[in-house]
């Protein structure tokens, strides 16, 4: 991550919904940096609030919807701050996004093209014969065959994979510099999820886009993302360059999250694990560090002291916040 001028700078963040029960923070003091062309992962059990925090960097959720604290720039300017005409103008430019569900995304009857070719037209100096040809040439790009036949199509004669790549096409049809993509191939089959992020790291390296991709699967993020920040109860817990991250995690959690892969035709010896207990209740959250409840290796501090973040000596990038680290990798050979 370059600290002079990151395309994507999250500071502090906090978001807290209004509940019967009381305010529940989902993201409680998250900051996070995304260079230019740079894949940043973000990972962690279900409801750790990485879809919370992503909503809220793309701008989907603002002030309107829950309490929100800290700070979001994108290239310098504050997403939190931005009128809604301003922040409609960033998206489909410069701020694009891939969800799991292309088909909640993509209009049923128009034909996608169309759909293509709306979106480049954003651009006033793009006229009608050339958005055209850019959609034929944007559909070839993301691997979709007989592109120019395949325009006039609509988003149910597609198949999944060819759906997700349309949506992609979208994406990236006007050049953004950044892309979110929150579980872009979990409702994918194995060999079309493979396709599509391998897609994702030739646009990121081609057009230079900053990556955020959301995912619970953590082989997928440890192929596809240079770094990768792992959540736990509304906060990182554990970031850093994802080989490092995930070849020698210290953070306890992390080592679980590992541990609890399921992993088939390797030989294993070992069953997954899946990690024991509950995620804490956000409205009253354990005071200490959030995982000491479900622990194996928590000791006295852990209970009551908020684990600070701290470098891994030899590799500073990589940071954790463990009272009691793992003092070397454990699962190394497990981590891809
Ligand atoms: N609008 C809302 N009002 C109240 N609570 C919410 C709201 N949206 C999310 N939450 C809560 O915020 C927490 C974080 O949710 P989030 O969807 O970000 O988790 P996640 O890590 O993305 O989970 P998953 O992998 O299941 O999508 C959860 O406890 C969730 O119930």
């Amino acid at each position: 991550m370059t600290a002079e001028s990151p395309l994507l700078r999250i500071t502090d963040l906090v978001v807290e919904f209004p509940t019967a029960g009381g305010p529940l923070r989902a993201v409680d003091g998250v900051s996070l940096e995304v260079a230019q062309g740079q894949r940043v992962g973000i990972v962690g059990e279900s409801g750790s609030g990485k879809s919370v925090l992503s909503r809220t960097a793309m701008g989907l959720l603002g002030r309107k919807d829950a309490r929100i604290s800290g700070e979001i720039t994108f290239q310098g300017r504050s997403l939190l701050d931005m009128g809604d005409r301003q922040r409609r103008d960033l998206w489909g430019r410069e701020i694009a996004m891939v969800f799991q569900d292309p088909l909640s995304s993509l209009h049923p009857i128009t034909p996608v093209g169309d759909q293509i070719v709306e979106t480049l037209r954003r651009d006033p100096a793009m006229d009608k014969r050339a958005a055209r040809a850019r959609a034929v040439e944007l559909l070839d790009m993301v691997g979709i065959p007989q592109a120019e036949r395949r325009l006039r199509a609509r988003a149910h004669e597609l198949s999944g994979g060819m759906r997700q790549r349309v949506m992609i096409a979208i994406a990236v049809a006007n050049r953004p510099s950044l892309l979110f993509a929150d579980e872009p191939t979990t409702a994918l089959d194995v060999t079309v999820q493979a396709r599509i992020l391998e897609l994702f790291d030739e646009l990121c390296r081609e057009l230079s886009i900053g990556l955020v991709m959301v995912s619970h699967d953590l082989g997928v993020v440890a192929q596809h993302t240079d770094s990768v920040a792992v959540m736990y109860a509304g906060r990182i817990v554990e970031r850093g360059p994802v080989d490092d991250v995930l070849r020698a995690p210290r953070m306890r959690y992390t080592n679980a999250l590992l541990a609890a892969i399921p992993r088939m035709g390797e030989g294993r010896r070992e069953l997954p694990r899946p990690i024991g207990g509950l995620p804490p209740d956000l409205i009253h959250p354990p005071a200490g560090c959030r995982f000491a409840p479900r622990c194996a290796h928590a000791v006295e501090a852990c209970a009551d002291q908020v684990p600070a973040f701290r470098p891994v000596p030899e590799a500073p990038s990589h940071e954790y916040a463990c009272w009691n680290p793992a003092s070397r990798p454990v699962r190394t050979e497990e981590a891809r």
